[in-house]
């Protein structure tokens, strides 16, 4: 069983990921953490990560770890816990650059791909290409998407007013154009994908709705 969830920033992948994963016993893979995490090992060292060359340069040094525990996300670097450093808002800058070069992605779906063969029972995947090129024969494939209105005052809730929303939301805005409008993989729904409009759902109803086509497509085999 595996469960591909995409769409675009803020839409609610990771929460419904995991909630998914969880009630129905599977592992679960954050692959923005490993963006994220290359991200940050790239600044760490001095790396310019508008300089794609010197970007694809370094690609293949930083060893990175995924858990795929749902109760427990974590993710190493080099062998040390990165689970905060990439959340910064630097981190949050840089990464749609660093995620454009083709040489870290090729890394990146290796390592992703590897995590999904390995997981015991399935495992629920979430990013911007699971459907369409990390995973394209996934057995349940979801497009999460919400208005930028709603995205921005979810997360500003969550930045506890560190930021205006309306720069929350030209940040969220920004980070979807880049996502998509790159050239190797880009942030896009796959055409077997369902989509899920979250704006107006709760978590829950997300969750549900997301869990309920997992049994349709398991009665169905
Ligand atoms: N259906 C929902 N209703 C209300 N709030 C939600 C819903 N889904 C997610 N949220 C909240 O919205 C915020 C963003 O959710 P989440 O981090 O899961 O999105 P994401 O798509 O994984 O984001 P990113 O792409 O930036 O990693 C969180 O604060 C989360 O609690
Ligand atoms: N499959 C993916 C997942 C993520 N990215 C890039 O990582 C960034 C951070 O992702 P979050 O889910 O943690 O917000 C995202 O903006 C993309 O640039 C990707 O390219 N492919």
């Amino acid at each position: 069983m595996i469960v591909a969830i995409d769409g675009p920033s803020g839409t609610g992948k990771s929460s419904t990921s995991r909630a998914v994963a969880s009630r129905l016993g599977l592992s679960y893979l954050d692959t923005g953490a490993q963006y994220r995490a290359i991200t940050w090992w790239m600044l760490a060292n001095g790396v310019d990560v508008d300089d794609a060359a010197a970007v694809a340069d370094q690609a293949g040094k930083p060893a990175i770890v995924s858990g795929t525990d749902p109760a427990a996300p974590a993710i190493t670097v080099d062998g040390v816990d990165a689970s905060g450093p990439i959340r910064t808002q630097e981190v949050t800058a840089a990464v749609s650059a660093v995620s454009a070069v083709p040489e870290v992605r090729t890394r990146m779906v290796e390592i992703q791909r590897a995590c999904a063969a390995a997981a015991p029972a399935g495992i629920v995947v979430e990013g911007r290409d699971i459907g369409t090129t990390v995973l394209p024969d996934a057995t349940v494939k979801i497009y999460l998407t919400a208005s930028a209105e709603v995205r921005a005052a979810r997360r500003s809730g969550e930045l506890k007013g560190a930021q205006s929303v309306a720069d929350t939301q030209a940040a969220l805005v920004r980070r979807d154009a880049a996502d998509s409008g790159r050239k190797t993989s880009p942030l896009a729904k796959a055409d077997d994908a369902v989509e899920v409009d979250t704006s107006e759902l709760t978590l829950d109803q997300v969750v549900e709705q997301v869990v309920a086509l997992v049994g349709e497509k398991r009665a169905a085999r």
